[in-house]
């Protein structure tokens, strides 16, 4: 089994890197740490970066999960050869880019791009907003998956994540204690489904809602409550077209051995208890 510590980074290809840097800091609210040419790296925490963009290619994404040691990484390639998965080795140049020590990268049974990195630098100088939308950490985010019962046994059984709740064929997935950092949603492509930042109050999340309207952005899902999580969030579109979402007071799940999932219907009020209706596509019936 492969243990994933935690969530790191994902890296997200778009056509237009000022307009996704735009969007990153004046909208969103994240901290523009350093950007190149061709990649721009912002954050949400004290990490170098959790979410980089990246020129070229806008269908292009990947996803990072730190594990604990630097042996790790050799037992995963082991494993995930053995189960005929190609596994790459990250270069000197493509550890820097990624401000990792060391990584692994391969595609998972959904042709997801996943990279497992060992030692992600941790910078001592503190997440400064470029607007204050009351972020705490990068929260988790959504994988489309083309066969959920294929890819929920590959994150369960090969990666360790355990199934906190399911919505239909949809799962949160933990890797800790938080109820979810990683949620599996039936779809028919590939890659990122939803990126999620936690917010520190209901506060932020409708000071968010009135700010967004203001600005223009739209408004995909909320503001509303998660019957799972118990989060109260609020979703909406990047000009990359990626569904973002603030939520606050995920719920933790601290009694690991008694805990069994739960399996809500497809249905609306399994995604909000409040009444408000998903225009997400993988959120719908
Ligand atoms: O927080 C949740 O429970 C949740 C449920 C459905 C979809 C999501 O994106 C979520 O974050
Ligand atoms: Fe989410």
């Amino acid at each position: 089994m492969i243990t994933l510590h935690d969530i790191s980074y994902l890296r997200l290809g778009c056509r237009d890197l000022d307009q996704m840097v735009d969007f990153g800091t004046r909208i969103l609210g994240l901290e523009l740490r350093e950007r190149t040419a061709t990649h721009a790296y912002l954050r949400g925490d004290n990490s170098a970066f959790n979410l980089c963009y990246i020129q070229g290619d806008e269908r292009y994404d990947a996803s990072a999960f730190e594990v604990p040691a630097l042996a790790d990484l050799a037992q995963a390639e082991q494993e995930l050869s053995a189960l005929g998965i190609a596994v790459q080795h990250g270069d000197e140049a493509a550890c820097e880019e990624r401000r990792v020590d060391a990584f692994i990268s391969f595609t998972d049974p959904n042709d997801n791009r996943i990279e497992l990195v060992y030692r992600p630098h941790v910078t001592g100088v503190r997440y400064f907003p470029s607007r204050d939308a009351g972020i705490t950490e990068f929260g988790h985010f959504g994988l489309h998956s083309r066969d959920i019962e294929r890819d929920l046994a590959f994150w369960t059984e090969v990666m360790s994540a355990r199934v906190s709740d399911r919505i239909g064929d949809g799962a949160l997935l933990r890797i800790d204690e938080v109820h979810h950092k990683i949620a599996l949603f039936s779809s028919d492509t590939t890659g990122v489904q939803h990126v999620n930042f936690q917010v520190a109050s209901i506060d932020d999340v409708m000071r968010a809602w009135y700010f967004l309207q203001e600005q223009g952005v739209p408004i995909v899902f909320g503001p509303g409550r998660h019957p799972t999580s118990t989060a109260i969030f609020i979703y909406f579109l990047g000009p990359d077209n990626r569904v973002y979402e603030y939520s606050s007071g995920v719920k933790r799940i601290t009694d690991e051995a008694g805990y069994v999932p739960r399996h809500f219907e497809m249905k609306p009020s399994s995604f909000c208890m409040w009444g408000a209706r998903p225009n997400v596509k993988e959120f719908s019936e």
